[in-house]
């Protein structure tokens, strides 16, 4: 599997407001990009704090990139995929709407009703870890479903988490030209944070892009 992070951060560093509110970083043409990089995705994934955060679709906007997708024996949109240890999803979330499969990945700690419920929604549940989502096999199963390329649009805590777990194989970042701040403002990898030891990437491209720049990283 290769697993893409693409998200989009303010000059310093955040990906939304203190009151994790929804902020259009990017401009138009990453916007287009980024549902681009969805079309060519056979999964999106988010955790379950931008669920509740955003009520994202995950869906790929242009119509010609769905019917591309078609044409090419695939459905119009990725799957979706939500790291979701104890079923947090509220069930009228748009993530469970029918223009899309979704994935849940969620803990043996997860309330057996409320799997039922997601289940009942239409959703395949994968359940991993104790507590919380044990990413690398609950990964290693999207695989042996077909999903060969993942992309993970945030948010922080997660990005972490595929980062900690050694899951990352690229890095995109778009910087916009706002500064947001906060000190508990989400940034692109929050998590406990690493001490000794950090992920090492490797510059591949730098772009300007609207009124910002886009970063590209391949991880070491
Ligand atoms: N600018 C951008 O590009 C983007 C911005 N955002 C913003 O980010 C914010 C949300 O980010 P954040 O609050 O960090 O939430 P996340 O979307 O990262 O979700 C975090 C939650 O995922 C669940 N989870 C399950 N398994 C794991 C695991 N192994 N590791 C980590 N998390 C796991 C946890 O909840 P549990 O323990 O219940 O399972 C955790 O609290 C919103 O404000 C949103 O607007 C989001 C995406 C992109
Ligand atoms: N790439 C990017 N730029 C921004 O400025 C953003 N705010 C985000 N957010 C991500 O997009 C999701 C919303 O997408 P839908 O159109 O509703 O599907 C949101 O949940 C974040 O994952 N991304």
């Amino acid at each position: 599997m290769h697993v893409v992070v693409n998200a989009a951060m303010s000059a310093d560093g955040k990906l939304s407001t203190r009151e994790r509110e929804q902020v259009a970083i990017s401009g138009p043409d990453d916007f287009d990009r980024m549902d681009r990089l969805r079309a060519e995705s056979d999964a999106v994934m988010v955790g379950v704090g931008t669920v509740i955060a955003d009520d994202p679709s995950l869906t790929v906007d242009d119509a010609a990139r769905r019917a591309g997708r078609e044409e090419a024996g695939d459905p119009p949109n990725p799957a979706r995929v939500v790291a979701d240890s104890r079923v947090r999803t509220p069930p009228d979330a748009t993530v469970l709407d029918d223009r899309a499969h979704t994935y849940l990945l969620v803990s043996q700690a997860a309330p057996p009703d409320f799997v039922e419920q997601m289940e009942d929604a239409g959703a395949t549940v994968i359940a991993t870890g104790q507590d919380r989502v044990e990413l690398v096999t609950a990964l290693a199963k999207l695989e042996g479903d077909g999903v060969d390329q993942l992309m993970v649009e945030g948010g922080g805590e997660l990005i972490f988490s595929l980062f900690e777990e050694g899951l990352v194989d690229e890095l995109s970042v778009y910087v916009g030209s706002s500064v947001i701040g906060g000190r508990d403002a989400p940034t692109l990898a929050d998590g406990d944070g690493f001490v000794d030891s950090f992920p090492e990437l490797a510059l591949s491209d730098v772009e300007r892009i609207d009124d910002g720049v886009l970063l590209r990283w391949t991880v070491a």
